[in-house]
C-alpha cells in the first residue's frame, strides 16, 4: 500500500470511531500513525527529477506574505494593486503559475508579498501545484488566505486550513507548552503542572511507543490535546499568523460584509473599489510583529528618515547587532527616548526590549 492509500485508510476509519473515553487511546493512536504518515509525504521525492519543480524565490525585505487560497479569488489582483509589481489577473482559474514576488513599502518596511497559484482541496496530496505552493507557505512571516467574499467562503477557508494543518502548518495556534526531552535510559518520566483533561499519562505511553521512544522526560504545562503532544514529537511544526482576507465586498450586501468582517482574523476588503486596504495593512503590520526603532547620534536630532526594522520584543543587544556585527562588544549603555522607558530618555543596558517608534542613542566604552 501507498503512503496515500495508507493515510486514507486511516482517516476513514478516525472518521468513522466514535469519539468517546472507550476509543480514546485507539483514537489517539491513529492520530500518531496519520501524523508519521504525512510527515513522510513532506520529504522530498527521490525519483523526481528534483531541479526546477520548487518556486525558488530569493527571500528579501524585512518580512515575508504569503498569499494563498482558491483559484480566482483575486491574489494576482491584490499583488498588482499593493505592489509596483504587475501579476497577470483574469476571470479563469489557474491563470497564476508559479511565484511572483513583489515588495509593499509600509511605515519604512519592505514587506515581500508572494502572489500564488491557486490551490484546492487535496493541494497537500500533491493535487495542482498544491505541494509548491505549500512549501512556499512554510517559509513565510504571516499568510493572508484569501477568500472569495461572494462564494460564503467561511467554510471554504476551513478546508485550505485543514490542507496546511495536514502538512505540519499551525495557523493562528500558539506553540503547545510542553516540556520534551528524549533520554539514553531511564524510561518515561510523565509530569504535568495541572490536572489534564485532553490527554493521559496512558495515551502519552502509546504515542511515544508507536514513534518508538522508550526513555523521555515529559512535562505538560498546559492542558494540551493528544494532537498537540504528537505536534511537539514531531518537531517540524510551524507556528504562523494567518489573516483572513474577504475580496470581492463590492458584490455581496452590507449585512454580508459585516458579518463576515466580525470572523476572528477576518478583514474585507475589494480590490476593485480599494476598499478597506488601509486597514489591511495596519493588521498586517500587526500580524508580521514588526517595529521602527530611530537612531539618534550625540548632540543631533533622531534620523527619522531610515528606521531600523526589528521584531517585537527586540532587545538594545539586537539592535546593536542590526547596526553593525561588533556594536555590542563595545557598548557601554544606550539611552532611549519612547514607551518602553518611563523616562525620556532613560539609560538602559542591553537586555532592555524595545518597543514600537523607540528612538536610541548607543553610548560606547
Ligand atoms: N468584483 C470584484 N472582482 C474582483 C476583485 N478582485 C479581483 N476581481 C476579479 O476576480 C478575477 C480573478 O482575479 P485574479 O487576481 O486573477 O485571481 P487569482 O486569485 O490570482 O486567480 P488564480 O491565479 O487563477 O488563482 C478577475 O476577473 C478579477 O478582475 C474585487 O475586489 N471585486
Ligand atoms: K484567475
Ligand atoms: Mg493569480
Amino acid at each position: 500500500m501507498g503512503i496515500l492509500e495508507k493515510i486514507s485508510e486511516i482517516e476513514k476509519e478516525i472518521a468513522r470511531t466514535q469519539k468517546n473515553k472507550a476509543t480514546e487511546y485507539h483514537l489517539g493512536l491513529l492520530k500518531a500513525k496519520l501524523a508519521k504518515y504525512r510527515a513522510q509525504l513532506l520529504e522530498p521525492s527521490k525519483t523526481a527529477s528534483g531541479k526546477g519543480e520548487g518556486f525558488d524565490v530569493m527571500k528579501s525585505g524585512d518580512a515575508r506574505v504569503a498569499l494563498i487560497g482558491f483559484p480566482s479569488v483575486g491574489k494576482s489582483t491584490f499583488l498588482s494593486l499593493m505592489t509596483s509589481t504587475a501579476s497577470e489577473a483574469a476571470s479563469y482559474e489557474f491563470t497564476t503559475l508559479t511565484c511572483i514576488p513583489g515588495v509593499i513599502e509600509y511605515k519604512g518596511a519592505n514587506i515581500q508579498l508572494l502572489d500564488l497559484p491557486g490551490i484546492i482541496e487535496g493541494a497537500s496530496q500533491g493535487k495542482g501545484r498544491g505541494r509548491q505552493v505549500i512549501a512556499v507557505a512554510r517559509t513565510a512571516d504571516v499568510v493572508i488566505m484569501m477568500l472569495d467574499a461572494t462564494k460564503g467562503d467561511v467554510q471554504r477557508s476551513v478546508l485550505l486550513e485543514k490542507e496546511l494543518e495536514s502538512v505540519g502548518i499551525r495557523l493562528n495556534k500558539p506553540k503547545p507548552n510542553i516540556y520534551f526531552k528524549p533520554k539514553k535510559g531511564g524510561g518515561i518520566s510523565f509530569n504535568s503542572t495541572l490536572p489534564l483533561t485532553q490527554c493521559s499519562e496512558k495515551l502519552v505511553q502509546l504515542i511515544l511507543h508507536e514513534y518508538k521512544i522508550f526513555n523521555a522526560e515529559i512535562l505538560f504545562r498546559e492542558d494540551s490535546s493528544a494532537d498537540e503532544f504528537i505536534d511537539v514529537i514531531v518537531g517540524n511544526r510551524v507556528h504562523m499568523p494567518c489573516l483572513y482576507v474577504y475580496n470581492k465586498i463590492d458584490q455581496i450586501s452590507l449585512e454580508e460584509v459585516d458579518r463576515l468582517a466580525r470572523e476572528p482574523h477576518s478583514v474585507v476588503i475589494s480590490c476593485e473599489m480599494k476598499l478597506n486596504l488601509d486597514y489591511l495593512m495596519e493588521m498586517l503590520w500587526e500580524y508580521l510583529a514588526l517595529i521602527c526603532i530611530y537612531t539618534k547620534k550625540r548632540g543631533e536630532r533622531p534620523d527619522f528618515s531610515g528606521a531600523i526594522i526589528m521584531r517585537r520584543a527586540a532587545s538594545v543587544e539586537h539592535v546593536c547587532h542590526r547596526i553593525h556585527r561588533t556594536l555590542a562588544s563595545h557598548f557601554k549603555y544606550a539611552l532611549v527616548w519612547g514607551t518602553s522607558t518611563k523616562y525620556s530618555p532613560q539609560r538602559v543596558g542591553l537586555t532592555h526590549v524595545m518597543e514600537h517608534e523607540d528612538v536610541i542613542q548607543i553610548v560606547k566604552k
